[in-house]
């Protein structure tokens, strides 16, 4: 091979081969997603998904304290250690995770059925654990590439939140306050974990580590939505032990904030 083709990328040309990764392959793309933003799910295919993506939303501040347990840096510890707090919030209130439980609420989930994780499909919790486990073995440089998916969560937050809004009676702010907020948190965490990439993948061996790694986190947000288009969407194979549809479902299904989507075009 000429030498010039070992050479690592410049800033802007990594960035924007990090950015390609995105765009080819980010679980905005799934199938699942179109039909969940597009009104095009069913309320127990909401509710399956607000059951599995809690326990991603529950193993996040899991894999960053994993981080934060290897890091001897302590300009960064101080940096990443908002990220726990983001999700877990203070002793009493606040954080991302109760954020996401008032949507389990909104949808008619009983929050403590949601807490338990009980009906999480395996490929969801193969998923989640394998990208905790990532974060906690592989060089810090890939853990940290790996959490670049979030340069495009803004965009599919913003779709949901107006997806959700336009086609669902359960949707409001309130219910749907865990998005809002991480549309001014994502930017901040990308920001820093965006230029620590750029600084750290300075051969072209840390730059395809680094690309390799976000493309394993692409995995695994699409594999979570595989497991859910297979478990309830028709033809549904739904695995021994997921959630059958009806467990941790509360209250009064016949109550307008309940009712069935507004079906529309996928967008
Ligand atoms: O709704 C989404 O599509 C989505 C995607 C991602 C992502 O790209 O990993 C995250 C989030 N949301 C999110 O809310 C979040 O807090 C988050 C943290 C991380 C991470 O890797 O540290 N990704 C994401």
């Amino acid at each position: 091979m000429p030498e010039a083709l070992n050479v690592a990328l410049n800033r802007t040309d990594f960035e924007a081969r990090l950015r390609a990764i995105g765009a080819a392959r980010y679980h905005d793309k799934h199938p699942f997603h179109g039909m969940l933003h597009g009104g095009g799910c069913s309320m127990t295919q909401v509710r399956a998904w607000v059951i599995n993506r809690f326990y991603y939303q529950s193993r996040i501040p899991l894999k960053d304290a994993a981080f934060m347990s290897r890091c001897e840096d302590i300009s960064i510890r101080r940096a990443w250690r908002k990220r726990i707090e983001d999700h877990d919030g203070g002793r009493e209130e606040g954080g991302g995770i109760r954020r996401w439980l008032k949507l389990a609420e909104a949808v008619g989930l009983d929050p403590d059925y949601v807490e338990s994780t009980r009906g999480v499909l395996p490929g969801t919790r193969f998923a989640c654990d394998a990208y905790v486990r990532f974060v906690r073995d592989m060089p810090m440089l890939d853990a940290v590439a790996a959490s670049l998916t979030e340069l495009f969560a803004p965009t599919i937050h913003k779709n949901r939140i107006a997806g959700l809004l336009e086609h669902y009676a359960f949707a409001n702010e309130d219910a749907l306050s865990y998005f809002r907020k991480r549309l001014d948190e994502a930017p901040v965490d990308v920001a820093f974990g965006l230029n620590y990439v750029l600084d750290h993948a300075d051969t072209l061996e840390k730059q395809d580590a680094a690309a390799a790694a976000l493309t394993f986190k692409t995995d695994v947000l699409w594999a979570q939505l595989d497991a859910l288009q297979s478990a309830y969407v028709s033809p549904a194979l739904l695995p021994p032990g997921g959630w059958d549809g009806k467990e941790g479902v509360i209250g009064a299904l016949d109550q307008p904030a309940l009712r069935e989507p507004v079906r529309g075009a996928a967008e």
